[in-house]
């Protein structure tokens, strides 16, 4: 089986051929910058992180481009409500966001174009669509005009007649439901200049502009949360389409976060920020938590999911250090079948991860009965998936202290597991204080200990 993947456009799995062949091209829509991060706002970039691995891992050079909204009405009025300027706020805002997707590992766009640098490819959109009679330009405002358009509503699946968007009459508009490429400049608003007047660009606009002028007119897939079905994804559809491009071939759309069914938003105050999250958990653990699921399946978020998806990284991990421990170096091995199904069959995360706990399950059993060349094979496929997911516990990203190979993880494991052995002696000879003092130097230290029946594990705490 090659892979499939969920298209929102034709509301089916579909077999996925690049237009390129050998490069997959994505873009993703990311965030306006307006505020820290919540675990909601990672979900997509996540999934999206593992849907890129995938791809290169079935032997593909991935494009990624991941945009930044650095101007919005959001903006302005944060930025305003603070007393600062509106740039810098959105710039404080996406390093937020960059430290975010980085700490829960997911690897860097190939560009993470920003809005405002890409006015130029706007205009020129903007004048595309003019010529061909599908955009009007209204007192300083641009408009894409819907009616123009017959496919307008077909990627979220609605009649034209149906549409609900613009209810607010707007001068110059001519339908209700037409909606803003271009807005004229407020006094004290930023703006840049156009053939139309100085303003700043709508939403829609920016997202087409900036996936065309990096991965052409026509690209492989279009990401973003559920949420952006309608109206940004219609919108970004009907503008590019009306304008003679291709675009998208794929639109996939990850679920939410919900909190007591309820999207995880700042406009609802319902948001737990992601250095709130990772005071409790590990970066991996959390990551864990938002990639398991399947990512068209909404995550209502509770205390005991998160503790179980710790749990569940924690299994791994162990077995993956006892091997380490019995069977020397574990290797990045080869890929079981079942997993390699699962993940063509639209990316079936929990069966994927179902195939990796019962291969360390196997995996025990194999040491259990020092059966070290089946527990090494067994340790290296765990290694070869967890890859792929992005979790690979002896991975310099998430090995504690930046790798198990590195001669600094050596060294500090040569200092701890003496203190450990320093501890069980003092407390085999009932030496209690010689003991705790063992255990006290690892804590000082920011060693956490956790004895497990394999014996003491420890990792270095992460706050
Ligand atoms: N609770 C959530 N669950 C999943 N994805 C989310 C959630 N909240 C936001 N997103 C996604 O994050 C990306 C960035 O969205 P954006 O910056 O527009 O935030 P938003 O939807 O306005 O949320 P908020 O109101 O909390 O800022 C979008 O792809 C959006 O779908
Ligand atoms: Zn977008």
């Amino acid at each position: 089986m090659t892979l499939h993947l969920f298209d929102t456009a034709t509301r089916s799995v579909r077999e996925f051929h690049p237009v390129r062949s050998g490069t997959a091209s994505i873009y993703v829509c990311g965030a306006t910058v307006q505020g820290v991060p919540h675990i909601g706002h990672v979900r997509g970039s996540l999934n999206y992180d593992v849907l890129r691995r995938w791809l290169v891992h079935s032997g593909l050079d991935v494009f990624l481009v991941r945009n930044v909204t650095d101007i919005d009405d959001k903006i302005l009025t944060k930025a305003a409500d603070h007393g600062r300027p509106w740039w810098e706020w959105a710039a404080t805002h996406e390093r937020a966001f960059e430290d975010a997707y980085d700490r829960l590992g997911c690897l860097p766009p190939s560009i993470n174009p920003r809005a405002t640098g890409h006015v130029t490819q706007m205009v020129q959109l903007m004048e595309r669509l003019i010529d061909r009679g599908h955009a009007y330009a209204a007192d300083g405002d641009v408009y894409f005009s819907v009616k123009s358009f017959d496919a307008y509503g077909a990627l979220s699946g609605q009649q034209l007649d149906d549409v609900q968007q613009g209810e607010t009459p707007t001068r110059g508009k001519r339908d209700p439901r037409d909606f803003a490429l271009w807005k004229s400049a407020k006094p004290g608003e930023p703006s840049w200049p156009t053939p139309w007047g100085d303003g700043r660009p709508g939403w829609h606009l920016e997202c087409s502009a900036m996936a065309t002028a990096y991965l052409g007119a026509e690209f492989d897939i279009h990401g973003g949360g559920v949420d952006l079905v309608f109206p940004h994804h219609e919108n970004e559809r009907a503008q590019s389409n009306a304008a003679g491009d291709p675009f998208a071939r794929f639109w996939l759309h990850n679920a939410w976060v919900t909190m007591s069914g309820e999207k995880m938003s700042k406009s609802l105050g319902n948001t737990v920020s992601i250095p709130q999250m990772l005071a409790d958990y590990r970066a991996p653990e959390l990551r864990y938590y938002l990639v398991q699921p399947h990512y068209r399946s909404t995550i209502e978020y509770s205390d005991g999911a998160l503790s179980e998806a710790a749990q569940g990284y924690r299994r791994i991990e162990q077995f993956l250090r006892r091997a380490a421990s019995q069977a020397g170096v574990v290797p990045i091995g080869a890929l079981p079948a079942e997993f390699t199904a699962a993940m063509d069959d639209d990316l079936a995360t929990p069966q994927a991860f179902a195939v990796v706990h019962n291969t360390v399950r196997d995996g025990n059993a194999a040491l259990d009965a020092a059966d070290t060349p089946k527990a090494l094979e067994l340790a290296a496929a765990v290694r070869a998936m967890t890859d792929v997911l992005g979790l690979d516990p002896l991975s310099a990203r998430w090995s504690e202290a930046g790798g198990s190979e590195t001669p600094t993880r050596q060294a500090l494991a040569g200092l701890v597991e003496g203190l450990l052995a320093e501890r069980q002696r003092a407390r085999a000879e009932k030496d209690f204080a010689r003991a705790d003092a063992a255990r006290d130097r690892l804590q000082e230290a920011g060693i956490v200990v956790e004895d497990t029946p394999n014996g003491p594990q420890w990792t270095v705490r992460n706050s």
